[in-house]
């Protein structure tokens, strides 16, 4: 009789022996439909403006995001998330531009929706676009963010956005309550297919820097930061009481955000609630691909799509990600 099984005690190695085998027993996979593309809109015509510290991501005006999203949507790419750049003379305090159903977001939103009704919309729910200090709620005279004030600001701001055909709202804010109070002004309204996505656990972050110059709220918020709204990087079990508290207000689908520093939090929320779990690959993360890549240091594709095959092994539904259709294309391609 053997005291110990046969050395080796199993070849793990059979399995990788050959493509086919490989094929066969992967347990995860990257598909088209898992993608969602965030794009910058600006008003005007034939405006194609690169955010420097993005490359190949621009500001781009309606008749340039039509091309884009078609493509995306022969991609098999299923939605869009709409970022809008507004203009400076625009904003203020209050953030009312938010309110405006003739303002960018909700003509973009008709649109695209006229142009191409199979292809969903997600459009952000948060004031910081809109204000003059760039926060994403208004403030006191010291500057404090204000969050009951805040939250009704945005659910009439989700109100606009749903009547102007949004299929999905995303509230990105970190406010307390605001997916109760945004889920009762919707069914007020009559829109009860609105679905929420929300922000559950959207941490501050280093890594929204390039964004943040994107939509050119870097230079309205100056030194201030959001730490008295958006998480702490230190907490985890904090990320599964703010879920708990989106889905119990009504939340169809949670995010987490950023992404690969935060594929723990993704991992836990996805085994804790069996929900839909959205994650976010955010700006600072395309963007230091996008670096190492042009030095010769990394292989761009590769890094991408194991990157996106990580999002989905931590148990992401769907990944927004500035890479969707240099992702989708090489899948087409596949
Ligand atoms: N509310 C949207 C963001 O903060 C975006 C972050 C990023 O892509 O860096
Ligand atoms: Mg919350």
């Amino acid at each position: 009789m053997t005291l110990f099984a046969p050395f080796p005690a199993g070849r793990p190695r059979r399995l990788r022996r050959d493509s086919a085998t490989r094929d066969l027993v992967r347990e995860h996979r990257l598909h088209a439909h898992d993608l969602i593309l965030p794009v910058f809109v600006q008003e005007g015509q034939g405006l194609t403006d690169p955010v420097p510290s993005m490359p190949g991501v621009a500001r781009v005006s309606l008749d340039r995001l039509l091309p884009q999203a078609e493509e995306a949507h022969r991609l098999g790419i299923r939605a869009l998330a709409l970022f809008p750049v507004i203009q400076a003379d625009r904003k203020d305090p209050e953030g009312r531009e938010a309110l405006n159903p003739d303002g960018l977001v909700p003509r973009v939103v008709r649109a695209l929706k006229s142009a191409l009704p199979d292809l969903a919309l997600i459009t952000d729910v948060a004031l910081d676009p809109y204000t003059s200090h760039g926060q994403d709620g208004v403030i006191d005279a010291q500057g404090r963010i204000l969050n009951d004030e805040t939250v009704g600001i945005l659910a009439q701001q989700a109100v606009v956005q749903a009547e102007a055909g949004v299929d999905v709202v995303a509230p990105s804010d970190m406010m307390d309550g605001r997916i109760g109070a945004i889920r009762q002004a919707l069914e007020a309204a009559g829109q009860i297919h609105t679905r929420i996505l929300a922000y559950s656990a959207k941490y501050a972050s280093a890594y929204y820097g390039p964004f943040r110059d994107a939509v050119g709220s870097a230079t309205n918020l100056g030194k201030a930061d959001k730490k008295t709204y958006q998480m702490d990087p230190g907490n985890g079990d904090e990320a599964l009481h703010e879920v708990a508290m989106d889905i119990a207000e009504g939340a169809d689908m949670v995010m987490v955000k950023p992404g690969v520093a935060y594929l723990d939090i993704v991992y836990r929320v996805k085994q804790a609630f069996k929900r839909p779990t959205f994650a976010y690959q955010v700006s600072g993360e395309y963007a230091m691909l996008k670096a190492a890549a042009a030095q010769g240091w990394l292989d761009h594709d590769a890094v991408m799509m194991e990157t996106l095959l990580g999002f989905k092994r931590a148990g992401a539904d769907a990944i927004l990600t500035y890479h969707a259709l240099e992702a989708a294309r090489l899948l087409r391609g596949a």
